[in-house]
C-alpha cells in the first residue's frame, strides 16, 4: 500500500496589511439623486446608494462609463451637477488612482516607498521598510530599480505600496489588478477582505470581484447605474435572468441631455 498522496504545502507569501484609520460611523458614502454629465453626455442620472461600513463594493461597467468620475466626485476633485454625495464625518479616504503619474521617475523603488526612513509606521505598527517593500513583491535588487524603468505592473504595485501606508478607512482602488503578478494579487485580495474600513474597487477582473465584493455598483449603459446587494456571482445570475442570458453591452451608450 502506498501512502495517500500529500498536498503540497501552501506557498508562503508575505501578506499585505492595510492600516485602518479612525473607526467608521454608520454613514460612509451616501448618494441621493446624483447626476453628472460632461457636455451633452449624461453619465449618471439620479443615482442613490449608501455604502455600509465594512463593505467591499465592486464597481463595474464599460470603458468611459463614468466610474473614475464617481471616484473623483467622492474625492471632491469633481462636483455633481445635481443631487447629493456625502461622506460621513469620520471618513478618511485613500485613493489609488489609475494615472500613477505622480511618481518621481528618478527615484529608486525603495526611496519612493520608504520616503527616507528605515521604518514604516502603519498606524502604530512599525514595519522595516525593506520588509514592507517585500509585501508588494519588491525584493532584493528590485528595490534599487529606478521608477522610470518600471513596467506597468510594477508601477501599479509601487502605487499600491505608497498609498496603502496611509491609515484611512475608505479605500478607493481603480483597476488595482491590472498586470499584477499572482502573488501580489492574492495578497491584495486577502488585505482587502480583512480591511476593517469600506472599499470601493473599480475592476474588470471578474475573478477578483468574485472573491472580494460584497456589493456591486454597475454602470449598465444608457446612464443607468444600479446598486446591487450581493457579490459578483449573485449579480451575474441576476443579470442573466433579467436579460435572458446576455451580459452587459460592450460599448457604453449614453443618454443625451435634453437641450432647451
Ligand atoms: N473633465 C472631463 N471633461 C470632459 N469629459 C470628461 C471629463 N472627465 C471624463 N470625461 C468623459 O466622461 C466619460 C467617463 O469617463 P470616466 O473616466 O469616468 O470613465 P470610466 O468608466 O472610469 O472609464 P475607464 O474604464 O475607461 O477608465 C468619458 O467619456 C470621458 O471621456
Amino acid at each position: 500500500m502506498y501512502p495517500p498522496p500529500q498536498q503540497p504545502p501552501p506557498q508562503k507569501v508575505d501578506s499585505i496589511t492595510i492600516p485602518v484609520g479612525p473607526r467608521l460611523g454608520g454613514k460612509v458614502v451616501e448618494a441621493k439623486g446624483l447626476s453628472k454629465a460632461f457636455g451633452d453626455r449624461l453619465l449618471v442620472d439620479g443615482l442613490s446608494f449608501s455604502i455600509p461600513p465594512g463593505a467591499v463594493v465592486g464597481i463595474v461597467g464599460g470603458n468611459g462609463a463614468g466610474k473614475t468620475t464617481l471616484f473623483r466626485m467622492i474625492m471632491g476633485q469633481d462636483t455633481p451637477d445635481s443631487g447629493e454625495l456625502e461622506l460621513g464625518d469620520t471618513v478618511v479616504p485613500m485613493y489609488v488612482d489609475q494615472s500613477r503619474d505622480d511618481l518621481d521617475a528618478s527615484k529608486t523603488v525603495y526611496d519612493a516607498i520608504a520616503d527616507g526612513s528605515d521604518e514604516i509606521d502603519l498606524n502604530g505598527r512599525t514595519v522595516n521598510a525593506r520588509a514592507y517593500c517585500g509585501w508588494y513583491n519588491f525584493k532584493g535588487a528590485d528595490q534599487s530599480k529606478r521608477v522610470g524603468d518600471l513596467s506597468g505592473g510594477e508601477r501599479n504595485r509601487l502605487q499600491l505600496a505608497r498609498v496603502l501606508r496611509q491609515s484611512g478607512n475608505l479605500l478607493l482602488l481603480d483597476e488595482p489588478t491590472n498586470d499584477l503578478d499572482v502573488t501580489t494579487l492574492r495578497c491584495l485580495e486577502e488585505a482587502v477582505s480583512n480591511f476593517a474600513g469600506s472599499t470601493l474597487v473599480v475592476s474588470h477582473d471578474r475573478w477578483f470581484l468574485d472573491r472580494v465584493a460584497t456589493h456591486i455598483l454597475a454602470f449598465e449603459g444608457d446612464s443607468q447605474v444600479s446598486w446591487f446587494e450581493g457579490g459578483w456571482a449573485d449579480y451575474e445570475a441576476y443579470q442573466r435572468q433579467k436579460t435572458g442570458g446576455q451580459l452587459q453591452p460592450h460599448r457604453v451608450k449614453f443618454r443625451r441631455l435634453a437641450t432647451v
